[in-house]
């Protein structure tokens, strides 16, 4: 019998080594991106990660930092967030980071984006009961493309580090959304970003 094929042991991620993965542009707020300590609002009210009108929704709210560009979130974990008992199941926390990233990019930028990719490091369990405070930044833009990155630490900004995650936002006109999204729910999204720079 041949002996199984010896596998090498390599950390769980290597992105972070090489992040953003291509060259680019310092990230350049929005002249008229809200000011730190600006409290941002829900970007569509059935969005399930910000949304106040999603019962079981993560309801997560979202503050602009010290820094311009940066972003504080938070997410209370419920016990309809559980993936074991007592802990939050690991799939709705990456929804969290992606809903805290989204922001940190679409309200810094003021323009529509949509996730073209997202990996999330899990680095300790995060208990049912308590609030991850996902602090994220703009690392940079090359073209369409905007890099953030966020790290989640349990209970305070300065709490134990929980997990970590890194995404690709791509901008989007408004044709995305009429193209493959419900229409009759639009006209809701269009207005609250109706100040923002897409394209009629
Ligand atoms: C009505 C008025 C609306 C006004 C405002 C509206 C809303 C506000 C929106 C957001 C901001 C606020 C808060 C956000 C909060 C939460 C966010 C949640 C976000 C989501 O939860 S959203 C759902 C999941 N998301 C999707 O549903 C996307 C499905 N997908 C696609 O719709 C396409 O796939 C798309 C559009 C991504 C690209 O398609 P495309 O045809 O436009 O452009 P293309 O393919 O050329 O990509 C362009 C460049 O990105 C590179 N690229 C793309 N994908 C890559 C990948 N995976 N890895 C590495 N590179 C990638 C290419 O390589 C190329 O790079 P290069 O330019 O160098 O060639």
């Amino acid at each position: 019998m041949r002996s199984a094929t010896p596998v090498s042991v390599v950390r769980v991620s290597t992105t972070a080594q090489n992040w953003p993965p291509v060259e680019v542009e310092p990230p350049v707020p929005h002249p008229d991106a809200p000011a730190p300590g600006s409290a941002l609002g829900t970007h569509y009210s059935q969005c399930f990660g910000c949304g106040d009108e999603v019962d079981a929704g993560l309801r997560m709210r979202s503050t602009v930092g010290d820094e311009e560009h940066m972003v504080v979130s938070t997410f209370t974990v419920t016990k309809e967030h559980q993936g074991a008992p007592g802990l939050a199941h690991g799939g709705l926390l990456t929804c969290a980071f992606d809903e805290a990233l989204g922001t940190t990019a679409g309200h810094l930028l003021r323009v529509p984006v949509v996730t073209g990719r997202l990996e999330t490091d899990f680095r300790k369990p995060v208990p049912v009961g308590s609030t991850l405070y996902i602090t994220a930044k703009l690392d940079g833009v090359a073209g369409r493309k905007v890099y953030v990155s966020a790290e989640g630490r349990l209970d305070a900004t300065d709490g134990p580090l929980a997990v970590e995650a890194r995404a690709l936002f791509v901008t989007v006109g408004v044709e995305h959304f009429v193209e493959h999204g419900d229409p009759a729910q639009l006209k809701e999204l269009g207005e609250r970003h109706a100040d923002w720079d897409v394209n009629p």
